[in-house]
């Protein structure tokens, strides 16, 4: 595990704390978001989907292990005893967080993830993004400073299930936007001082593979061709 971020980089997870010589490490948390109900993928839940040997989401949390010391996963109540044996001698402590009322999007998954997070900012993950890098994942810490999120955006389309989010803020955000019966992440981000992350920046620290998600069974096909390499 890394001591912390590396020097002149930022304190992207909130300011380390200087007292009489001692540097308390800076505390991480990803989420994973991991609540839907995979209909594009047709039987069997893709959070869990054997992908290359590995479970997907076990991917994802294996793949964000060395940028975060806390993981936090929000699912459905009926996910949680697969998640919680996908994510079986995981590196850091587990916290699942449920969906009070499933089935209401994505942005009411990060609400929930978020709600468990006690860091001042997360990192917020979809579960069917099995690439995600971890470089890029620092760079959105780091750009998210001194605002509320920072958000990939590839081909014009901003990727929100692959972003970093100043936890208070962004709940308080989605618990306005549902307030006014707005479910789509961007009607919290709207209430969010947040910056986009270009391709061109995106690409100085990983590729564009790292907001790549798995759909179908063709995509998940595709994506176990390109892990076996
Ligand atoms: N908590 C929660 N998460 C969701 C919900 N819908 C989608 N997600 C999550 O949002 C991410 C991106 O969603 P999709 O790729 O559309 O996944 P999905 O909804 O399971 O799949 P489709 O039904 O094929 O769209 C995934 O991590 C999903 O688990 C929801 O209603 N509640
Ligand atoms: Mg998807």
């Amino acid at each position: 595990m890394p001591s912390g971020w590396p020097a002149g980089r930022g304190r992207p997870f909130g300011a380390a704390f200087l007292w009489a010589g001692f540097v308390a490490p800076v505390m991480r948390t990803g989420v994973i978001v991991a609540g839907g109900y995979s209909t594009r993928f047709g039987d069997g839940d893709k959070a869990v989907a054997d992908l290359a040997g590995t479970p997907m989401l076990r991917r994802v949390a294996d793949r964000l292990a060395p940028v975060i010391d806390r993981l936090v996963v929000n699912c459905r109540p009926d996910q949680r005893g697969s998640i919680a044996a996908a994510l079986a001698g995981y590196d850091h402590s587990v916290t699942v967080a449920e969906d009070d009322d499933p089935d209401r999007g994505p942005m009411t998954g990060i609400l929930t993830g978020l709600r468990a997070v006690e860091t001042e900012f997360a990192v917020v993950v979809a579960c069917d993004m099995p690439f995600v890098a971890p470089a890029l994942v620092e760079y959105l810490a780091e750009r998210a400073q001194g605002h509320d999120a920072a958000v990939p955006r590839v081909d014009g389309r901003d990727q929100p299930l692959q972003a970093v989010y100043r936890t208070e803020a962004t709940v308080a955000a989605c618990e306005a936007a549902l307030a006014r019966d707005q479910r789509a992440v961007f009607a919290a981000l709207n209430d969010l001082d947040w910056v986009f992350v270009p391709e061109g920046e995106i690409e100085t620290h990983a590729t564009l593979d790292s907001l790549r998600n798995v759909n179908t069974r063709a995509d998940l096909r595709a994506a176990a061709t390109d892990l076996e390499g």
